[in-house]
Protein backbone atom coordinates (compact mmCIF):
# COMPACT_ATOMS: atom_id res chain seq x y z
CA UNK A 1 0.00 0.00 0.00
CA UNK A 2 2.60 2.43 -1.19
CA UNK A 3 1.66 6.64 -0.33
CA UNK A 4 0.99 8.11 -3.53
CA UNK A 5 1.92 11.58 -4.54
CA UNK A 6 -0.45 13.48 -7.16
CA UNK A 7 0.72 16.75 -9.06
CA UNK A 8 -1.29 19.05 -10.63
CA UNK A 9 -0.39 22.18 -13.45
CA UNK A 10 -3.00 24.26 -13.60
CA UNK A 11 -3.05 26.50 -16.99
CA UNK A 12 -5.18 28.93 -18.58
CA UNK A 13 -7.13 26.37 -20.74
CA UNK A 14 -5.82 23.18 -19.53
CA UNK A 15 -5.00 21.05 -16.14
CA UNK A 16 -2.36 18.67 -16.53
CA UNK A 17 -2.38 16.41 -13.84
CA UNK A 18 0.16 13.13 -12.69
CA UNK A 19 0.23 10.84 -10.48
CA UNK A 20 3.16 9.16 -8.41
CA UNK A 21 3.88 6.20 -6.17
CA UNK A 22 6.51 6.33 -3.31
CA UNK A 23 8.74 3.11 -3.51
CA UNK A 24 11.57 3.04 -1.58
CA UNK A 25 13.68 5.82 -2.96
CA UNK A 26 11.84 5.91 -6.71
CA UNK A 27 8.65 8.21 -7.41
CA UNK A 28 7.05 6.21 -10.04
CA UNK A 29 4.78 7.77 -12.56
CA UNK A 30 1.69 5.39 -12.65
CA UNK A 31 -1.17 7.95 -14.64
CA UNK A 32 -0.81 11.32 -16.23
CA UNK A 33 -3.34 13.28 -18.32
CA UNK A 34 -5.21 16.35 -18.85
CA UNK A 35 -8.22 17.89 -18.72
CA UNK A 36 -7.88 21.09 -21.52
CA UNK A 37 -9.89 23.56 -23.41
CA UNK A 38 -11.75 24.01 -19.95
CA UNK A 39 -13.95 26.70 -21.67
CA UNK A 40 -13.98 25.90 -25.50
CA UNK A 41 -14.37 22.34 -26.15
CA UNK A 42 -13.21 20.14 -23.04
CA UNK A 43 -11.04 17.30 -23.73
CA UNK A 44 -9.96 14.49 -20.83
CA UNK A 45 -7.24 11.94 -21.66
CA UNK A 46 -4.95 9.65 -19.28
CA UNK A 47 -2.26 7.89 -19.88
CA UNK A 48 -0.64 5.23 -18.37
CA UNK A 49 3.38 5.02 -17.52
CA UNK A 50 3.52 3.94 -21.28
CA UNK A 51 1.88 6.36 -22.93
CA UNK A 52 -0.95 4.08 -23.33
CA UNK A 53 -4.30 5.88 -23.26
CA UNK A 54 -6.41 4.30 -20.08
CA UNK A 55 -9.53 6.81 -20.45
CA UNK A 56 -10.91 9.54 -22.39
CA UNK A 57 -13.71 11.46 -22.42
CA UNK A 58 -15.26 14.78 -24.41
CA UNK A 59 -18.12 17.34 -23.30
CA UNK A 60 -18.55 18.88 -27.00
CA UNK A 61 -18.18 21.94 -28.66
CA UNK A 62 -19.20 25.37 -26.47
CA UNK A 63 -19.42 23.46 -22.72
CA UNK A 64 -17.52 25.69 -20.50
CA UNK A 65 -16.67 22.87 -17.95
CA UNK A 66 -13.75 25.62 -16.58
CA UNK A 67 -11.35 24.46 -13.66
CA UNK A 68 -14.22 23.41 -11.06
CA UNK A 69 -15.86 21.48 -13.48
CA UNK A 70 -12.65 19.79 -14.74
CA UNK A 71 -11.28 18.68 -10.88
CA UNK A 72 -14.71 17.42 -10.00
CA UNK A 73 -14.07 15.11 -12.85
CA UNK A 74 -10.48 14.23 -12.04
CA UNK A 75 -10.94 13.44 -8.22
CA UNK A 76 -13.38 10.23 -8.32
CA UNK A 77 -10.61 8.96 -11.29
CA UNK A 78 -7.69 9.68 -9.39
CA UNK A 79 -9.18 8.23 -5.90
CA UNK A 80 -10.39 4.73 -8.24
CA UNK A 81 -7.00 4.69 -9.78
CA UNK A 82 -5.28 4.38 -6.51
CA UNK A 83 -7.66 1.52 -4.81
CA UNK A 84 -5.87 0.45 -1.76
CA UNK A 85 -2.82 3.18 -1.93
CA UNK A 86 -2.66 6.00 0.24
CA UNK A 87 -2.72 9.78 -1.64
CA UNK A 88 -0.31 11.71 0.83
CA UNK A 89 -0.11 15.22 -0.54
CA UNK A 90 -1.25 17.24 -3.64
CA UNK A 91 2.12 19.26 -4.81
CA UNK A 92 1.02 22.10 -7.23
CA UNK A 93 3.37 24.31 -9.76
CA UNK A 94 2.32 27.87 -8.52
CA UNK A 95 3.97 30.42 -11.41
CA UNK A 96 5.10 33.18 -8.90
CA UNK A 97 6.28 33.32 -5.45
CA UNK A 98 7.55 37.22 -5.49
CA UNK A 99 10.84 37.29 -3.17
CA UNK A 100 10.07 35.38 -0.32
CA UNK A 101 8.73 32.32 -1.38
CA UNK A 102 11.76 30.64 -3.26
CA UNK A 103 11.51 26.97 -1.87
CA UNK A 104 8.20 24.82 -2.03
CA UNK A 105 5.51 25.38 1.25
CA UNK A 106 2.91 23.93 2.72
CA UNK A 107 -0.16 25.27 1.61
CA UNK A 108 -2.42 26.91 4.21
CA UNK A 109 -5.18 29.69 4.05
CA UNK A 110 -2.48 32.41 4.89
CA UNK A 111 -0.01 31.56 2.43
CA UNK A 112 -2.82 31.57 -0.32
CA UNK A 113 -3.54 34.84 0.42
CA UNK A 114 -0.17 36.19 0.25
CA UNK A 115 -0.26 34.24 -2.74
CA UNK A 116 -3.06 35.85 -4.07
CA UNK A 117 -0.58 39.35 -4.35
CA UNK A 118 1.06 37.76 -7.57
CA UNK A 119 -2.00 37.48 -9.33
CA UNK A 120 -1.69 40.39 -11.39
CA UNK A 121 2.31 39.43 -11.98
CA UNK A 122 0.84 36.41 -14.00
CA UNK A 123 -2.60 36.99 -15.23
CA UNK A 124 -2.63 33.46 -17.63
CA UNK A 125 -1.19 31.02 -14.48
CA UNK A 126 -1.64 32.53 -10.70
CA UNK A 127 -5.11 32.52 -10.30
CA UNK A 128 -5.77 28.93 -12.08
CA UNK A 129 -3.31 28.16 -9.51
CA UNK A 130 -4.41 28.93 -6.79
CA UNK A 131 -8.33 28.21 -7.63
CA UNK A 132 -7.42 24.59 -7.98
CA UNK A 133 -5.04 25.07 -4.46
CA UNK A 134 -8.13 26.52 -2.79
CA UNK A 135 -10.74 24.15 -3.94
CA UNK A 136 -8.83 21.57 -3.13
CA UNK A 137 -8.61 22.71 0.62
CA UNK A 138 -12.81 22.59 0.49
CA UNK A 139 -12.88 19.31 -1.12
CA UNK A 140 -10.20 17.29 0.82
CA UNK A 141 -9.74 20.21 3.76
CA UNK A 142 -6.78 17.06 5.46
CA UNK A 143 -5.15 16.89 2.35
CA UNK A 144 -1.26 18.60 2.53
CA UNK A 145 -1.11 20.66 -0.28
CA UNK A 146 2.28 21.91 -1.29
CA UNK A 147 3.17 24.70 -4.02
CA UNK A 148 6.33 24.78 -5.89
CA UNK A 149 7.26 28.10 -7.51
CA UNK A 150 8.31 28.84 -11.09
CA UNK A 151 10.72 31.79 -9.75
CA UNK A 152 12.09 30.05 -7.35
CA UNK A 153 15.22 28.29 -9.11
CA UNK A 154 16.13 31.61 -10.06
CA UNK A 155 16.14 33.14 -6.51
CA UNK A 156 19.98 32.84 -6.28
CA UNK A 157 20.22 35.06 -9.44
CA UNK A 158 23.23 37.32 -8.37
CA UNK A 159 21.98 40.71 -7.38
CA UNK A 160 22.48 42.63 -10.52
CA UNK A 161 20.65 39.91 -12.84
CA UNK A 162 17.70 41.24 -10.43
CA UNK A 163 17.84 44.32 -10.82
CA UNK A 164 16.07 46.97 -12.68
CA UNK A 165 17.74 50.39 -13.38
CA UNK A 166 14.41 52.03 -11.48
CA UNK A 167 14.80 53.80 -8.24
CA UNK A 168 16.31 51.32 -5.37
CA UNK A 169 13.49 51.28 -3.13
CA UNK A 170 11.67 49.56 -6.20
CA UNK A 171 13.89 47.02 -6.16
CA UNK A 172 13.69 46.56 -2.11
CA UNK A 173 10.04 46.43 -2.47
CA UNK A 174 9.95 43.36 -4.77
CA UNK A 175 10.08 45.03 -8.28
CA UNK A 176 12.70 43.39 -9.91
CA UNK A 177 13.41 40.40 -12.44
CA UNK A 178 12.59 36.45 -10.89
CA UNK A 179 12.28 34.95 -14.05
CA UNK A 180 10.09 31.70 -14.55
CA UNK A 181 10.06 28.30 -15.79
CA UNK A 182 12.33 27.43 -12.30
CA UNK A 183 10.84 24.09 -12.40
CA UNK A 184 11.73 23.02 -15.59
CA UNK A 185 15.22 24.27 -15.47
CA UNK A 186 15.95 22.60 -12.35
CA UNK A 187 14.86 19.23 -13.76
CA UNK A 188 17.04 19.48 -16.20
CA UNK A 189 19.58 20.82 -13.91
CA UNK A 190 19.39 17.64 -12.16
CA UNK A 191 19.44 15.39 -15.34
CA UNK A 192 22.10 17.05 -16.80
CA UNK A 193 25.29 15.30 -15.09
CA UNK A 194 24.14 12.03 -16.54
CA UNK A 195 23.25 13.75 -19.99
CA UNK A 196 26.87 15.34 -20.59
CA UNK A 197 28.62 16.19 -16.68
CA UNK A 198 31.22 18.17 -17.86
CA UNK A 199 28.64 20.65 -19.00
CA UNK A 200 26.55 20.15 -15.80
CA UNK A 201 29.76 21.58 -13.91
CA UNK A 202 29.96 24.16 -16.69
CA UNK A 203 27.87 26.72 -18.71
CA UNK A 204 24.91 26.01 -20.54
CA UNK A 205 22.09 28.14 -21.83
CA UNK A 206 18.67 26.42 -21.43
CA UNK A 207 15.61 26.88 -23.90
CA UNK A 208 12.16 25.88 -22.95
CA UNK A 209 10.64 26.69 -25.84
CA UNK A 210 6.70 26.14 -25.14
CA UNK A 211 3.75 27.86 -25.39
CA UNK A 212 5.35 29.89 -23.04
CA UNK A 213 9.16 30.20 -23.98
CA UNK A 214 12.54 31.51 -22.23
CA UNK A 215 15.95 30.82 -21.63
CA UNK A 216 18.26 30.39 -19.10
CA UNK A 217 21.99 31.02 -18.45
CA UNK A 218 22.74 28.11 -16.06
CA UNK A 219 26.61 27.62 -14.37
CA UNK A 220 27.29 24.67 -12.32
CA UNK A 221 23.72 23.80 -12.41
CA UNK A 222 22.77 26.93 -11.26
CA UNK A 223 20.34 30.07 -12.99
CA UNK A 224 22.61 32.89 -13.02
CA UNK A 225 20.15 34.82 -15.67
CA UNK A 226 17.31 34.08 -17.45
CA UNK A 227 15.18 35.87 -20.38
CA UNK A 228 11.75 36.84 -18.37
CA UNK A 229 11.68 39.59 -15.82
CA UNK A 230 8.92 40.93 -13.16
CA UNK A 231 6.66 38.97 -15.03
CA UNK A 232 6.57 36.25 -17.61
CA UNK A 233 5.51 38.56 -20.12
CA UNK A 234 8.99 39.34 -20.81
CA UNK A 235 12.08 37.84 -22.93
CA UNK A 236 10.68 36.07 -26.32
CA UNK A 237 7.69 36.79 -28.32
CA UNK A 238 5.89 33.44 -26.83
CA UNK A 239 2.49 32.30 -28.06
CA UNK A 240 0.21 34.87 -27.12
CA UNK A 241 2.81 37.38 -25.29
CA UNK A 242 5.12 39.97 -26.79
CA UNK A 243 8.10 39.10 -24.80
CA UNK A 244 10.53 42.34 -24.12
CA UNK A 245 8.78 45.79 -25.23
CA UNK A 246 9.90 49.17 -24.92
CA UNK A 247 8.28 50.29 -22.29
CA UNK A 248 7.74 53.92 -24.12
CA UNK A 249 5.03 51.91 -26.38
CA UNK A 250 2.87 50.98 -22.83
CA UNK A 251 3.10 54.63 -22.20
CA UNK A 252 2.23 55.82 -25.53
CA UNK A 253 -0.64 53.14 -25.93
CA UNK A 254 -2.32 54.69 -22.72
CA UNK A 255 -1.70 58.46 -23.61
CA UNK A 256 -2.70 58.62 -27.04
CA UNK A 257 -4.67 55.46 -28.25
CA UNK A 258 -6.80 55.84 -24.72
CA UNK A 259 -6.26 51.97 -24.04
CA UNK A 260 -6.44 51.07 -20.14
CA UNK A 261 -4.66 48.84 -18.06
CA UNK A 262 -6.88 45.76 -19.18
CA UNK A 263 -6.86 46.64 -22.32
CA UNK A 264 -3.32 46.62 -22.59
CA UNK A 265 -2.92 43.41 -20.69
CA UNK A 266 -4.87 42.03 -23.08
CA UNK A 267 -3.02 43.09 -25.95
CA UNK A 268 0.08 41.62 -24.52
CA UNK A 269 -0.31 38.60 -22.54
CA UNK A 270 -3.22 37.42 -25.45
CA UNK A 271 -2.93 39.17 -28.74
CA UNK A 272 0.56 39.04 -29.52
CA UNK A 273 3.17 36.93 -30.12
CA UNK A 274 3.44 34.57 -32.66
CA UNK A 275 -0.02 35.16 -33.05
CA UNK A 276 -0.58 38.74 -33.44
CA UNK A 277 2.17 38.91 -35.86
CA UNK A 278 0.99 36.03 -37.57
CA UNK A 279 -2.16 36.94 -36.85
CA UNK A 280 -2.56 32.99 -37.98
CA UNK A 281 -2.13 31.33 -34.59
CA UNK A 282 -0.36 30.65 -31.67
CA UNK A 283 0.34 27.27 -32.50
CA UNK A 284 4.13 26.38 -33.82
CA UNK A 285 3.15 23.97 -35.38
CA UNK A 286 0.27 25.77 -37.65
CA UNK A 287 3.12 28.28 -38.33
CA UNK A 288 5.69 26.14 -39.66
CA UNK A 289 3.02 23.75 -41.80
CA UNK A 290 1.79 27.09 -43.41
CA UNK A 291 3.07 29.09 -46.51
CA UNK A 292 1.75 32.22 -45.45
CA UNK A 293 4.05 35.05 -45.38
CA UNK A 294 2.59 36.47 -41.56
CA UNK A 295 3.23 33.28 -40.55
CA UNK A 296 6.79 32.84 -41.92
CA UNK A 297 7.48 36.68 -40.62
CA UNK A 298 5.94 35.54 -36.71
CA UNK A 299 8.73 32.45 -37.07
CA UNK A 300 11.32 34.25 -37.91
CA UNK A 301 10.99 37.46 -35.27
CA UNK A 302 10.96 33.86 -32.75
CA UNK A 303 14.32 32.78 -33.89
CA UNK A 304 15.55 36.52 -33.96
CA UNK A 305 14.85 37.11 -30.96
CA UNK A 306 16.19 33.71 -29.25
CA UNK A 307 19.80 34.45 -31.44
CA UNK A 308 19.90 37.95 -29.60
CA UNK A 309 18.93 36.50 -26.31
CA UNK A 310 21.41 33.68 -26.81
CA UNK A 311 24.24 36.33 -27.38
CA UNK A 312 22.92 38.20 -24.05
CA UNK A 313 22.92 34.68 -22.26
CA UNK A 314 26.44 33.89 -23.29
CA UNK A 315 28.03 37.31 -22.08
CA UNK A 316 26.36 36.74 -19.06
CA UNK A 317 28.08 33.69 -18.58
CA UNK A 318 31.55 34.95 -20.56
CA UNK A 319 30.89 31.76 -22.68
CA UNK A 320 29.44 28.70 -22.97
CA UNK A 321 29.76 25.02 -22.93
CA UNK A 322 26.25 23.63 -24.13
CA UNK A 323 23.07 24.18 -25.22
CA UNK A 324 19.79 22.81 -23.98
CA UNK A 325 16.47 22.18 -26.06
CA UNK A 326 13.10 21.10 -23.63
CA UNK A 327 9.56 21.70 -23.91
CA UNK A 328 6.93 21.87 -26.68
CA UNK A 329 8.49 23.57 -29.20
CA UNK A 330 12.19 22.54 -28.72
CA UNK A 331 11.77 18.96 -28.25
CA UNK A 332 9.30 18.63 -30.99
CA UNK A 333 10.20 21.12 -33.67
CA UNK A 334 13.66 19.78 -35.15
CA UNK A 335 13.44 22.84 -37.48
CA UNK A 336 13.54 25.52 -34.95
CA UNK A 337 16.39 23.70 -33.63
CA UNK A 338 18.17 23.38 -36.67
CA UNK A 339 17.67 27.31 -37.42
CA UNK A 340 18.63 27.94 -33.58
CA UNK A 341 21.75 25.89 -34.09
CA UNK A 342 22.82 28.05 -37.38
CA UNK A 343 22.13 31.35 -35.70
CA UNK A 344 24.50 30.27 -33.09
CA UNK A 345 27.30 28.94 -35.40
CA UNK A 346 29.44 32.32 -34.76
CA UNK A 347 29.81 30.44 -30.77
CA UNK A 348 31.25 27.44 -32.20
CA UNK A 349 27.93 25.17 -32.67
CA UNK A 350 28.07 22.77 -35.21
CA UNK A 351 24.57 21.04 -35.92
CA UNK A 352 24.67 17.11 -36.52
CA UNK A 353 21.39 17.00 -39.01
CA UNK A 354 20.64 13.37 -38.86
CA UNK A 355 20.74 13.60 -35.30
CA UNK A 356 18.27 16.80 -34.91
CA UNK A 357 16.08 15.01 -36.90
CA UNK A 358 16.13 11.88 -35.23
CA UNK A 359 15.62 14.05 -32.05
CA UNK A 360 19.13 13.54 -30.10
CA UNK A 361 19.53 13.99 -26.97
CA UNK A 362 23.11 15.02 -28.63
CA UNK A 363 22.09 17.20 -31.64
CA UNK A 364 26.09 18.20 -32.51
CA UNK A 365 28.55 17.28 -33.96
CA UNK A 366 31.39 14.87 -32.40
CA UNK A 367 33.65 17.98 -33.36
CA UNK A 368 31.36 20.87 -32.28
CA UNK A 369 33.50 23.35 -30.12
CA UNK A 370 29.94 24.66 -28.37
CA UNK A 371 27.78 21.15 -27.72
CA UNK A 372 23.79 20.89 -28.09
CA UNK A 373 20.99 18.75 -26.61
CA UNK A 374 17.49 17.89 -26.53
CA UNK A 375 16.47 16.87 -23.12
CA UNK A 376 12.54 16.43 -22.44
CA UNK A 377 11.45 18.61 -19.45
CA UNK A 378 9.58 17.07 -16.27
CA UNK A 379 8.12 19.68 -14.14
CA UNK A 380 5.62 17.31 -12.35
CA UNK A 381 8.70 14.63 -11.16
CA UNK A 382 10.26 17.76 -9.76
CA UNK A 383 7.25 19.04 -8.54
CA UNK A 384 6.57 15.20 -6.85
CA UNK A 385 10.33 15.49 -5.66
CA UNK A 386 9.90 18.84 -3.83
CA UNK A 387 6.59 17.64 -2.19
CA UNK A 388 8.27 14.64 -1.03
CA UNK A 389 11.20 16.46 0.29
CA UNK A 390 8.72 18.96 2.53
CA UNK A 391 6.39 16.40 3.80
CA UNK A 392 9.52 14.60 4.73
CA UNK A 393 10.65 17.91 6.56
CA UNK A 394 7.48 18.41 7.83
CA UNK A 395 7.08 14.90 9.63
CA UNK A 396 10.20 15.20 11.36
CA UNK A 397 9.62 18.85 12.57
CA UNK A 398 6.51 17.25 14.38
CA UNK A 399 8.35 15.55 16.71
CA UNK A 400 9.55 18.70 17.81
CA UNK A 401 12.63 17.33 20.06
CA UNK A 402 15.27 18.77 17.51
CA UNK A 403 17.83 15.59 18.51
CA UNK A 404 15.50 13.26 17.15
CA UNK A 405 14.63 15.37 13.76
CA UNK A 406 15.14 12.96 11.00
CA UNK A 407 13.95 13.52 7.00
CA UNK A 408 14.63 12.32 3.41
CA UNK A 409 15.27 14.67 0.80
CA UNK A 410 16.35 15.17 -2.52
CA UNK A 411 19.38 16.69 -4.12
CA UNK A 412 18.58 18.74 -7.25
CA UNK A 413 20.15 15.88 -9.25
CA UNK A 414 17.51 13.55 -8.31
CA UNK A 415 19.37 11.61 -5.33
CA UNK A 416 18.11 11.21 -2.23
CA UNK A 417 20.01 11.81 1.57
CA UNK A 418 18.77 11.80 5.19
CA UNK A 419 19.21 14.76 6.87
CA UNK A 420 18.92 14.03 10.87
CA UNK A 421 19.92 15.22 13.67
CA UNK A 422 23.36 14.54 14.49
CA UNK A 423 24.56 12.11 17.27
CA UNK A 424 27.10 11.46 19.60
CA UNK A 425 28.12 8.11 18.05
CA UNK A 426 29.23 10.70 14.62
CA UNK A 427 32.82 11.19 15.94
CA UNK A 428 34.10 9.45 12.97
CA UNK A 429 32.07 10.27 10.38
CA UNK A 430 32.51 14.36 11.22
CA UNK A 431 35.88 13.49 10.94
CA UNK A 432 36.08 12.04 7.50
CA UNK A 433 34.31 14.66 6.35
CA UNK A 434 36.82 17.18 7.57
CA UNK A 435 39.58 14.47 5.24
CA UNK A 436 37.43 14.34 2.29
CA UNK A 437 37.12 18.89 1.96
CA UNK A 438 40.00 19.82 0.18
CA UNK A 439 42.04 22.71 1.24
CA UNK A 440 40.02 25.00 -0.42
CA UNK A 441 36.53 24.31 0.79
CA UNK A 442 38.35 23.98 4.32
CA UNK A 443 39.56 27.28 3.89
CA UNK A 444 35.78 28.55 2.98
CA UNK A 445 34.50 26.54 6.27
CA UNK A 446 37.16 27.62 8.63
CA UNK A 447 38.67 30.98 6.97
CA UNK A 448 42.49 29.41 7.34
CA UNK A 449 44.25 26.73 5.81
CA UNK A 450 43.99 24.08 8.31
CA UNK A 451 45.30 20.45 7.93
CA UNK A 452 44.52 18.45 11.61
CA UNK A 453 41.62 18.96 14.16
CA UNK A 454 42.43 18.63 17.53
CA UNK A 455 40.54 16.28 19.75
CA UNK A 456 39.39 19.61 21.57
CA UNK A 457 38.20 20.95 18.29
CA UNK A 458 36.25 17.83 17.45
CA UNK A 459 34.72 17.87 20.79
CA UNK A 460 33.30 21.07 20.06
CA UNK A 461 31.44 19.77 17.12
CA UNK A 462 29.82 17.30 18.81
CA UNK A 463 28.94 19.03 22.02
CA UNK A 464 25.55 19.55 20.84
CA UNK A 465 22.40 20.16 23.35
CA UNK A 466 19.68 20.69 20.42
CA UNK A 467 18.90 24.27 22.10
CA UNK A 468 21.63 26.22 21.86
CA UNK A 469 23.79 24.47 19.53
CA UNK A 470 21.49 22.43 16.99
CA UNK A 471 23.62 20.27 14.67
CA UNK A 472 22.40 18.35 11.25
CA UNK A 473 23.91 16.10 8.92
CA UNK A 474 23.36 14.48 5.40
CA UNK A 475 23.58 11.06 5.32
CA UNK A 476 23.89 9.07 1.77
CA UNK A 477 25.00 5.34 1.55
CA UNK A 478 25.36 5.10 5.27
CA UNK A 479 28.61 8.29 5.25
CA UNK A 480 28.39 11.87 6.42
CA UNK A 481 28.61 14.12 3.27
CA UNK A 482 27.88 17.29 4.82
CA UNK A 483 26.98 18.95 7.92
CA UNK A 484 25.02 22.50 9.16
CA UNK A 485 24.36 23.77 12.66
CA UNK A 486 23.90 26.86 14.13
CA UNK A 487 24.68 27.88 17.44
CA UNK A 488 22.87 30.63 19.80
CA UNK A 489 24.67 33.58 20.55
CA UNK A 490 22.28 35.81 21.91
CA UNK A 491 18.56 35.31 22.76
CA UNK A 492 16.51 35.35 19.38
CA UNK A 493 19.57 35.04 17.06
CA UNK A 494 22.23 32.29 16.46
CA UNK A 495 24.91 31.82 13.53
CA UNK A 496 24.75 29.16 11.18
CA UNK A 497 27.66 27.14 9.50
CA UNK A 498 27.57 24.21 6.55
CA UNK A 499 30.08 22.16 5.48
CA UNK A 500 29.86 19.36 2.29
CA UNK A 501 32.16 17.49 1.12
CA UNK A 502 33.66 18.28 -1.88
CA UNK A 503 32.20 15.51 -4.18
CA UNK A 504 28.72 16.32 -3.00
CA UNK A 505 29.02 20.10 -3.59
CA UNK A 506 26.87 21.85 -6.35
CA UNK A 507 23.81 19.72 -6.11
CA UNK A 508 21.83 21.77 -3.29
CA UNK A 509 22.94 20.41 -0.35
CA UNK A 510 23.53 23.26 1.90
CA UNK A 511 20.25 25.03 0.91
CA UNK A 512 18.20 21.73 1.89
CA UNK A 513 20.19 21.57 5.22
CA UNK A 514 19.35 25.19 5.80
CA UNK A 515 16.03 24.90 5.21
CA UNK A 516 15.68 22.64 7.82
CA UNK A 517 17.73 24.90 10.45
CA UNK A 518 15.47 27.30 9.74
CA UNK A 519 12.06 25.15 10.14
CA UNK A 520 14.30 23.72 13.97
CA UNK A 521 15.05 27.83 14.46
CA UNK A 522 11.59 28.93 14.18
CA UNK A 523 10.40 26.29 16.39
CA UNK A 524 13.09 27.34 19.08
CA UNK A 525 12.44 31.54 18.70
CA UNK A 526 15.66 32.12 17.04
CA UNK A 527 14.32 35.21 14.93
CA UNK A 528 17.55 36.05 13.20
CA UNK A 529 20.19 33.64 11.78
CA UNK A 530 23.43 35.09 11.05
CA UNK A 531 26.29 34.06 8.50
CA UNK A 532 29.92 34.93 8.13
CA UNK A 533 30.81 33.81 4.52
CA UNK A 534 34.44 34.88 2.35
CA UNK A 535 33.68 37.33 -0.36
CA UNK A 536 34.80 34.80 -2.61
CA UNK A 537 32.40 32.15 -1.43
CA UNK A 538 29.66 32.67 -4.14
CA UNK A 539 28.23 29.17 -4.11
CA UNK A 540 27.58 29.76 0.18
CA UNK A 541 26.14 33.28 -0.76
CA UNK A 542 24.10 31.96 -3.38
CA UNK A 543 22.69 29.58 -0.80
CA UNK A 544 21.68 32.35 1.49
CA UNK A 545 20.01 34.75 -1.35
CA UNK A 546 17.83 31.10 -2.64
CA UNK A 547 16.80 30.80 0.53
CA UNK A 548 14.11 33.61 -0.34
CA UNK A 549 14.49 34.61 4.12
CA UNK A 550 14.90 38.74 4.19
CA UNK A 551 18.49 39.32 4.22
CA UNK A 552 21.03 42.00 4.76
CA UNK A 553 24.64 41.58 3.89
CA UNK A 554 27.58 43.61 4.96
CA UNK A 555 31.09 43.86 3.71
CA UNK A 556 34.17 43.74 6.09
CA UNK A 557 37.39 43.19 4.62
CA UNK A 558 36.85 39.21 2.75
CA UNK A 559 34.21 38.87 4.87
CA UNK A 560 30.19 38.71 3.89
CA UNK A 561 28.25 39.42 6.78
CA UNK A 562 24.59 38.10 6.72
CA UNK A 563 21.70 38.34 8.34
CA UNK A 564 18.77 36.54 7.86
CA UNK A 565 15.25 37.59 9.20
CA UNK A 566 13.19 34.51 9.97
CA UNK A 567 9.93 36.47 11.25
N1 LIG B 1 5.78 18.84 -33.33
C1 LIG B 1 5.78 20.14 -33.00
N2 LIG B 1 6.29 21.06 -33.82
C2 LIG B 1 6.27 22.37 -33.51
N3 LIG B 1 5.76 22.84 -32.37
C3 LIG B 1 5.22 21.98 -31.52
C4 LIG B 1 5.20 20.59 -31.76
N4 LIG B 1 4.60 19.97 -30.71
C5 LIG B 1 4.26 20.95 -29.84
N5 LIG B 1 4.63 22.16 -30.32
C6 LIG B 1 4.45 23.48 -29.69
O1 LIG B 1 4.61 23.38 -28.30
C7 LIG B 1 3.65 24.24 -27.66
C8 LIG B 1 3.27 23.67 -26.33
O2 LIG B 1 4.42 23.51 -25.55
P1 LIG B 1 4.29 23.16 -24.01
O3 LIG B 1 5.67 23.15 -23.46
O4 LIG B 1 3.45 21.96 -23.83
O5 LIG B 1 3.56 24.48 -23.57
P2 LIG B 1 2.83 24.96 -22.25
O6 LIG B 1 3.22 24.03 -21.15
O7 LIG B 1 3.41 26.31 -22.07
O8 LIG B 1 1.39 24.97 -22.57
C9 LIG B 1 2.47 24.29 -28.59
O9 LIG B 1 1.89 25.54 -28.53
C10 LIG B 1 3.08 24.04 -29.94
O10 LIG B 1 3.25 25.29 -30.57
C1 LIG C 1 5.65 30.81 -16.87
C2 LIG C 1 5.08 30.35 -18.15
O1 LIG C 1 5.17 31.06 -19.13
O2 LIG C 1 4.54 29.12 -18.18
P1 LIG C 1 3.90 28.36 -19.44
O3 LIG C 1 5.02 28.17 -20.42
O4 LIG C 1 3.44 27.04 -18.90
O5 LIG C 1 2.82 29.22 -19.99
MG1 LIG D 1 4.67 24.90 -19.80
Amino acid sequence: MPDAIAVLNAGSSSIKYSLFLLRGKELDLVLRGQVEGLYTSPRFVALDAAGRQVDAKSWGDGVQLGHEGALDHLIPRVREHLGADNLAAIGHRVVHGGMHFARPVRMDERTLEALRAFVPLAPLHQPHNLAAIELLMQRLPAMPQVACFDTGFHRGNPELAQMFALPAEMHAQGVRRYGFHGLSYEYIASVLPQVDARVSRGRAVVLHLGNGSSMCAMADGRSVASTMGFTAVDGLPMGTRCGSLDPGVILYLMDQRGMDVRAIENLVYKQSGLLGVSGISSDMRALLDSDDVRARTAVDLYLYRIRRELGSLVAALGGVDALVFTAGIGEHAPLIRRRVCEDAAWLGVALDATANTRGGPRISKESSRVAAYVVPTNEELMIARHTRTLLGAAGAEAGADASRHAARATLRDGSTITIRAQRPTDRQGMRNVLVDMSPESIRRRFFAPRRSFSEEEVQRFLDIDFVHHVALVAVADDAIVGAGRYIVTEPGEAEVAFGVSDQWQGRGMGGLLLQHLVAIARQHGVRKLVAEVLHENVPMLAVFRASGLPSETRHEGGVVHVTMSLQ
